[in-house]
């Protein structure tokens, strides 16, 4: 028993036709038939008298009719009920996150609430990462993929998704005026670095540059972190920047790493004002983590 076959069972009792059933509900008569004998053979009763040109309910066919009919009504509600319950969520959800985060994390994050809440509209706006918490704290973006800062502000709620590795990278063709510092023992005091402005990301560079205890002449400090891959790729200098990075830029053959230095690595995740994050459409998409 299942509840297309009530469906048809009911059709049937209605028009006391199994031809008229079966062009109706999109199935054959032959189908119909064997659908109906199944149902009087679970039930073992006959529920319809058939005769040449129309079809009567026995006592128990009268009896199943109201079973069958509120079955297949509180079925179709439930239906109804959990369909609205997950579609219906609508609005605008403001989302912040770097270029690269845009191609490397947020499939994972979207694809699934896309489909689970199609009526939300992502707005989403891109730039650098380091300005990610500022713009939850300030309201300007609802949630955001962000580097957790060394001091958390109070009051955010961080759901850590990944470890990001940062490294150290050069020119894969230098220019002697750097490769001369790089040859042998690079000279970390003579090279120029590209740096990022500001955020998690520049805060570990500067602790690599402590425990070295190196002064780095700086080049260029840039804000986002896939611009330091294309000046590393340029020949500018050496520069600092999240493995993620590196590996998405169009430029990264253009790049290579120093493998024998080990910067801490950034934890990234999604955050948002912990008094927010009840907020239907907030708390939809975080707890798909
Ligand atoms: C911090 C962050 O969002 C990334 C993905 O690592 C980046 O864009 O640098």
């Amino acid at each position: 028993m299942n509840i297309k076959n009530l469906q048809l069972f009911l059709h049937l009792c209605d028009s006391k036709s199994f031809s008229k059933t079966a062009q109706k509900m999109h199935i054959s008569p032959s189908a119909l038939s064997r659908i109906i004998q199944r149902l009087e053979d679970d039930i073992n009763q006959t529920l319809f008298v058939r005769d040449n040109r129309s079809v009567e309910l026995t006592s128990a066919g009268r009896k199943l009719l109201p079973v069958a009919s509120s079955i297949v009504t509180s079925w179709i509600e439930l239906k109804a009920e959990l369909k609205d319950e997950t579609h219906l969520l609508q609005g605008k959800l403001k989302m912040f996150c770097s270029v690269t985060a845009s191609y490397s994390h947020l499939p994972g994050i979207l694809n699934e609430f896309r489909l689970t809440y199609p009526q939300i509209e992502i707005q989403l706006r891109t730039g650098d990462p380091a300005e990610a918490i500022d713009k939850v704290i300030s309201g300007e973006v609802d949630i955001a993929i962000a580097a957790k800062p060394e001091i958390m502000p109070s009051k955010l709620t961080y759901i850590e998704l990944d470890q990001v590795q940062m490294s150290v990278i050069s020119p894969l063709i230098a220019p002697p005026a750097i490769q001369k510092y790089l040859t042998g023992d690079p000279d970390w005091q003579s090279l120029p670095f590209i740096l990022p402005e500001s955020g998690p990301a520049r805060s570990r560079a500067d602790k690599w540059f402590k425990t070295k205890k190196i002064q780095p002449s700086i080049y260029a400090q840039i804000s986002g972190h896939e611009a330091i891959v294309s000046m590393v790729a340029l020949g500018c200098g050496i520069g600092i920047a999240p493995d993620v990075v590196i590996n998405n830029s169009p430029m990264s053959n253009k790049v290579q790493r120093l493998t024998h230095e080990s910067i801490e690595p950034l934890s990234l995740g999604l955050c948002c004002k912990q008094s927010r994050e009840k907020e239907p459409l907030l708390h939809a998409l975080l707890q798909l983590f």
